[in-house]
This record gives structure tokens, sequence and C-alpha cells, in this order.
């Protein structure tokens, strides 16, 4: 059987199953994201959904199965993994920015070495990403000299600086502070209504209900639902999505 990718899915997954030893952690993944749409993706712990973001930006291999970002297969033959890459913007829940790099530097990294632009035009790039994410002033400073929601803000202009055609975010503010969260997600809100497509894990409720188009919940290696928010937390029809909202709503 050939698996042919949705023509108008700009990140599109396919049967996709992988394996770690004996754990079955993804199982016939079937994921279709168009352009300009944000999806989220909620679940338990260890329901596969940081493995499904990084089998998206091909830090895991899969077993069987086709990703596809936009019309590109990955594996692509032939191609550097780094060109590829630069098409998904990744954020992690850790800050992991380069340390002993000033923050424009860490902006300016990939554009330069991967795009290959030049110096003045990445500094120019970065300085306006920076400015966008409300850490313009910070551009001089080392990595440690700035707050976690700062730093997080670094890493979105530091994805956007390599142009991405999608922005993944793997729980991008359970290692802030509670009052810093707000601080990314007003930038990644914004990013939403900029038409940026989107997939975010993230057990940030609030964002979900108002940014994203559709909810995806995952359990067990599985996408048990796909729906749109307002579907979803009114009317979740498994019995694992009911348990595990009353159990956010309890916490
Ligand atoms: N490198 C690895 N080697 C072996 N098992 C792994 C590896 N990475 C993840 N796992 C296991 O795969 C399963 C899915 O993990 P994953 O991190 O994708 O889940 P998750 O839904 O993102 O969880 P969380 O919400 O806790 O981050 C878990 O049982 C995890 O222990």
């Amino acid at each position: 059987m050939t698996i042919q990718a949705s023509s108008d899915a700009l990140v599109s997954l396919n049967g996709v199953n992988k394996h770690y030893g004996q754990l079955h952690v993804l199982k016939d993944i079937n994921l279709q994201v168009k352009k300009g749409e944000v999806v989220v993706v909620i679940g338990p712990s260890g329901s596969g959904k940081s493995t499904l973001c990084r089998a998206i930006n091909r830090l895991e291999t899969i077993d069987t199965g086709v990703i596809s970002i936009d019309g590109r297969k990955l594996p692509e033959e032939g191609k550097e993994l780094a060109t590829l890459r630069a098409d998904v913007g990744m954020v992690f829940q850790s800050f992991n920015l380069f340390a002993h790099k000033t923050i424009l530097e860490n902006v300016t990294l990939g554009p330069i070495k991967v795009k290959k632009l030049d110096k003045a035009t990445a500094d120019k790039d970065a300085m306006a990403l920076l400015e966008r994410v409300g850490v313009g002033q910070q551009a001089p400073k080392m990595p440690a000299q700035l707050s976690g929601g700062q730093q997080q803000r670094v890493a979105i202009a530091r994805a956007l600086a390599m142009k991405p055609k999608v922005m993944l975010f793997d729980e991008p503010t359970s290692a802030l502070d509670p009052e810093m969260i707000n601080e990314v997600l007003d930038v990644m809100v914004q990013l939403a209504r900029e038409g940026m497509t989107m997939i975010v894990v993230t057990h940030e409720m609030g964002f979900a209900r108002k940014a994203a188009d559709r909810v995806v919940f995952m359990a067990d290696g599985q996408i048990v639902e796909d729906a749109k928010p307002e579907e979803f937390f009114t009317n979740p029809q498994s019995n694992r999505a009911k348990d595990f909202l009353s159990k956010l709503l309890t916490h």
C-alpha cells in the first residue's frame, strides 16, 4: 500500500508507529495539520506526546509510516537533516539556549550557519524578532542573566529566525515559575493569531481554549480524540479524556 500525504496538509503523519524496545509508544498515528492551524496536543504523562513532536522534527526515527512537511517526506534521501529541520521550529520545555553565547548570537547562529545569511542581515532579523517577543533590550546579555520566561521567549525567537513552516512546542511553560507562564503564552497566542501553523503540547488549557483550532487527546500512544476545543472541553467522548480533564481541574 502506498501512503500518500493529504494534499492540503502542511504537516502530515500517516500510519506512524514507534517502539522503544518492547514499548509501543506511537500506535498508528494519523494526523493532518493544515497551514495556519493550531493543534494542541494533550494527554497523560507517558502517552507519547513528546515522542510525537520529536518524530516530526526528526529527533527520533520512526519504525513505520510516513511523516511529511509541506509535501517533503521525512526522511528524505540526500537532504541534509539541518535544512529539513529548518522547516520545523522547536521550543522545548527547558530553555536550552547556548550558555556561552549572547542572546543575539543564540538567535543568529542558525541563520548564519544553516541559511548562510551574512552577519549584518542575521543581526537585523534577530533584533526584529527579539523586539517582537519583548526581549530586544536583552540582546547583548548572556542567557543566565535572563529570567526563565525571557529565555523561553528567546527560544521562540531563535526558532522563528529559521523561518519555519511550522512551530512545535513541547510543554514550553512547564519549567517556568507561575508568574512567567503568561508572558510566554501571550507570545504564542500572538503567533497563532498571525497565522503560524503550530503544534503545541501543553497542560495550559486556557491556551487551548484561546488559540487552538483543534485539541488532540493522546493516551497510551494513540490519538483518542481530535476535536474543536469547545467540543472537546464541553463534551469529551472517551472516559480517558473525561478522567484526564477531571484530574486537571482538581489540580
Ligand atoms: N529514549 C527513550 N527510551 C525509552 N523509552 C522512552 C524514551 N523516551 C520516552 N520513552 C518512554 O516512552 C513513553 C512516552 O514518552 P513521551 O515522553 O513521549 O510521553 P509524554 O506524553 O510526552 O509524557 P510527559 O507528559 O510526561 O512528557 C514513556 O513511557 C516514556 O517512558
